[in-house]
């Protein structure tokens, strides 16, 4: 499907100087299949699909302008529809593990459809509700699927005591507004990374990465 994406993936490419060619390719591939596989399982809203770089892989990569994760960490992205955070970071992490689980089955198919077009090994997604899943990760990443206190419940006994990685173990969670309510709530150590720190662009100057060391 031929859509016009603005800003298109060069803003990735800026970002994110030093990717290989695979990765620049893969990147680049994203742009032509989340708007194919969107008309048919909405996983992205129609009218933000236009912002597909900016709003959803950009956003994503947030996590990765934060931390690196060293060869071998092995990542749980909960809830993440049509594989976000997960992909773009898997993309960028080729030598890291991702798990990416939501509760709905044809998200799921999204996220299969889109790692298996770009040759993504490192992924496997599971049709699972967080609750339910019984493995543990040195990290938990999440965009937008509910209140701190309860992601909290959900996945604090899924992290991996031994640290391999320049960050303690722990999850990193992407928001937006103001947190101290939910941060106080939940009674977390949080700390709240500001991702116009790393971003210039007028999308982020309300959206954060918590960070909460388990
Ligand atoms: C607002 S969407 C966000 C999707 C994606 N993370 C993103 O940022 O584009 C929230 C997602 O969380 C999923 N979800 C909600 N509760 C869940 C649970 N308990 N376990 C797994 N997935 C869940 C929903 O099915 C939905 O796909």
């Amino acid at each position: 499907m031929e859509v016009t994406l603005d800003p298109s993936v060069e803003i990735i490419y800026n970002y994110f100087p030093k990717l290989s060619d695979t990765q620049r390719e893969q990147f680049r591939r994203l742009g032509e299949l989340y708007p194919y596989w969107n008309a048919q399982i909405n996983v992205i809203s129609r009218k933000d699909i236009y912002s597909l770089y900016l709003h959803h892989v950009l956003h994503s990569l947030g996590i990765a302008k934060f931390t690196n994760f060293t060869p071998g960490t092995r990542v749980l992205d909960v809830g993440t529809g049509g594989g976000f955070p997960g992909i773009p970071l898997a993309i960028l992490f080729p030598e890291a593990q991702f798990d990416l689980v939501d509760s709905i089955g044809k998200k799921i198919k999204v996220v299969r459809e889109v790692a298996s077009a770009i040759g993504l090994k490192n992924i496997a997604a599971y049709h699972i509700r967080a609750e339910e899943l019984d493995e543990k990760y040195d990290f938990v990443v999440s965009r937008a699927v509910t209140r701190l206190a309860d992601f909290y419940r959900w996945v604090a006994n899924k992290i991996l005591k031994k640290d391999r990685n320049a960050i303690a173990n722990g999850i990193l969670y992407l928001k937006g507004g103001d947190l101290r309510d939910e941060i106080n709530e939940a009674r977390l150590q949080a700390e709240v990374h500001p991702l116009s720190s790393f971003f210039s662009e007028a999308f982020f100057e309300t959206k954060h990465i918590v960070y909460i060391p388990v």
